[in-house]
């Protein structure tokens, strides 16, 4: 069941088109001369500004027809539909588990029973995956109905299911530069464009039939097709926007997943690259800058590496030493079929090895300068294992007096089944981010997020962030920014964990009654500021939350809203 969650406070207004949070931004700089280091606390005031209407969002995929691409359209159908099937476990019924903002939840607060949790979904208006219209591209014509079939991910009585409406759905047909991809995926590639690369920007104009013919009022490009092999950066070639642009026009390399970059930044629509290859070239990079358009990758985080991004902070943060982290896994899909090519195997190698960087780096009581694990990864292609990809990891560590700790892991799971609500969360949030403006103390106008999307972080295995800025892979803190970056745009502080009011002898924020008066107190201010019709749920609000309702008619007693009271 849905929360509807209603922030008493001054610093919070809502407006029929916008929620608008006065927030304190806090954060330390250091100031380190020698091993001397002065901290420095720093507050900076700023405006969050959260557009309250939530859009019809189109999902353009490329690759629609793979597995991923079929099993998140039908997962998003057999959802709307609210389909049940049965198996040899029992009936099974759609859902979105998996789904960070559909199906984890975000402690508010405490009231008088606790703890209370939320769905991530419910802190801010945002799209719900049902309401998702989906288009793409593939190579294959398969229409998406034979494709989910040859994906061999879902329960078949699910497919017989969906069928009816799955076949009805075809990818138009895409760009195809085979040196990008395995030589193994040629079979595949009967839905291609031809003429020139500047000829094959045309699906600029299916983005906008799209649109058109569809009714939505945004659409999001995400790349899930087969993973490329790198592309050179060249410069001249694609070093800056004006050359990239000039090369598509004169010839030259350029990936079909950088040409799709292109066509949406023109296009102004956000995309997201959920393979490993360098579809960010500089030049794309600076075309979104250019045209404040959202991109963001690279690579879903789905499995064995979402896994490292927790285990290895786990050690690290624990004072463990992590020396060699070995990494295999197999499988047996189209996806491990195209990553047994050397070039595509690389791209993989290249996102799945850095993972653990920012951690290793953190801890300079463990690890000299320069020094990290020994790390390997291995990935080789079994059909026999279809889309049922198995990992097996080995984390060995020092521990205290020269011991050694090794921990062993196997792990069996649908990869496509873990990377479809990775897409939905990926262009939930997408979409969420350009409904988001902030004016931090002293500037004149709002400004949005960076281009480069550095929020996705948490979803991908390789982050893409602003020149500059800390890459982060660590999995908690990665959540814990989309999560205060939300609670932000309410006005609410970080979630700090500390529980001081259980941990000294007296919890001070039940004892106190300066506490339940100021708590009236914000409900005038908000009440008068917002308008008569929230001051009911406001106070029911405040009953809820142990204020009795004679503390609450007194207070407000000398306000002018004293009538409303009456309704109570
Ligand atoms: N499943 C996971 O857990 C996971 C995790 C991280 C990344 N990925 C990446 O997601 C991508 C898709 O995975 P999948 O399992 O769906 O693979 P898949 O091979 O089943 O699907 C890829 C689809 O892309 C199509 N394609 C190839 N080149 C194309 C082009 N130029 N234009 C349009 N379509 C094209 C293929 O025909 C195929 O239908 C891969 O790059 C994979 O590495 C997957
Ligand atoms: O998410 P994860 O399990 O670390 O990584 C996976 C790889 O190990 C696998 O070989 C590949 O085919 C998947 O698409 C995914 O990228």
């Amino acid at each position: 069941m849905s929360a509807n969650i209603l922030i008493n406070s001054p610093n919070l207004k809502y407006t029929d088109t916008h929620i608008e949070a006065q927030y304190s931004y806090q954060t330390t700089s250091v100031h380190q001369e020698g091993n001397k280091l002065t901290v420095t606390p720093r507050t900076t005031e700023m405006i969050f500004r959260t557009e309250r209407h939530v859009p019809r969002l189109g999902v353009m995929l490329v690759g629609w027809g793979g597995n991923n691409g079929t099993t998140v359209t039908a997962a998003v159908l057999a959802n709307k539909l609210g389909l049940t099937w049965r198996t040899k476990n029992g009936e099974k019924k759609a859902n979105y588990f998996g789904s960070f903002l559909q199906s984890s939840t975000v402690c508010l607060g405490s009231g008088s029973e606790g703890e209370v949790n939320v769905p991530f979904c419910d802190l801010l208006p945002m799209v719900h995956p049902n309401d998702i219209i989906f288009d793409g591209w593939d190579i294959s014509s398969m229409d998406l109905g034979r494709a989910m079939e040859r994906a061999q991910v879902l329960d078949w009585s699910l497919q017989e299911q969906l069928r009816p409406y799955m076949c009805c759905l075809k990818p138009r047909p895409s760009i195809s530069i085979p040196d990008f991809i395995a030589a193994n995926q040629d079979s595949r590639a009967d839905n291609v464009l031809t003429g020139t690369m500047a000829e094959q920007v045309i699906i600029r104009a299916d983005i906008r039939d799209f649109k058109l013919s569809s009714g939505v009022d945004k659409v999001i490009v995400l790349w899930t097709a087969n993973t490329e092999r790198f592309c050179d950066i060249t410069p001249g070639v694609n070093d800056t926007a004006k050359n990239l642009l000039a090369t598509i026009q004169n010839g030259g390399e350029v990936s079909p997943s950088t040409l799709f970059a292109v066509a949406s930044i023109l296009e102004g629509c956000a995309f997201i690259n959920g393979s490993p290859q360098n579809t960010f070239v500089p030049g794309a990079v600076e075309l979104a800058v250019e045209r404040g358009v959202f991109i963001g990758g690279d690579d879903f985080k789905s499995g064995q590496t979402k896994i490292k991004s927790v285990l290895v902070d786990f050690l690290v943060s624990a004072g463990i030493k992590p020396t060699s982290i070995v990494s295999y896994n197999h499988l047996g899909n189209n996806d491990g079929k195209n990553l047994s090519a050397p070039q595509q195997f690389r791209s993989k190698e290249i996102s799945k090895s850095n993972v653990v960087d920012d951690m290793v780096q953190s801890n300079s009581v463990l690890y000299q300068p320069g020094e990290k694990p020994d790390h390997c990864v291995v990935i080789k292609y079994v059909p026999y294992v279809g889309d049922s990809k198995r990992a097996m990891d080995e984390y060995t560590s020092e521990i205290m007096m020269g011991g050694i700790n090794t921990i062993a892991m196997h792990h069996t799971c649908e990869d496509s089944l873990l990377a479809s609500p990775i897409i939905l969360d990926l262009v939930i949030l997408t979409e969420l981010c350009q409904r988001v403006t902030i004016k931090p103390q002293g500037e004149e106008d709002f400004q949005s997020f960076h281009s480069v999307l550095a929020l996705l972080s948490f979803l991908c295995k390789a982050p893409l962030v602003p020149p500059g800025s800390p890459v982060i892979n660590a999995f908690f803190r990665q959540r814990a920014c989309i999560e205060n970056i939300m609670r932000a745009c309410l006005g609410l502080p970080p979630q700090s964990h500390m529980l001081l009011e259980h941990k000294l002898q007296k919890n001070f924020l039940t004892a106190h009654t300066s506490f339940i008066n100021n708590d009236v107190a914000s409900v005038k201010k908000v009440a008068l500021t917002n308008g008569k019709h929230t001051l009911v749920p406001l106070i029911n609000a405040l009953i809820s939350g142990n204020v009795h309702q004679n503390v609450i008619v007194n207070e407000l007693k000398d306000a002018q809203l004293l009538k409303n009271i009456a309704d109570l």
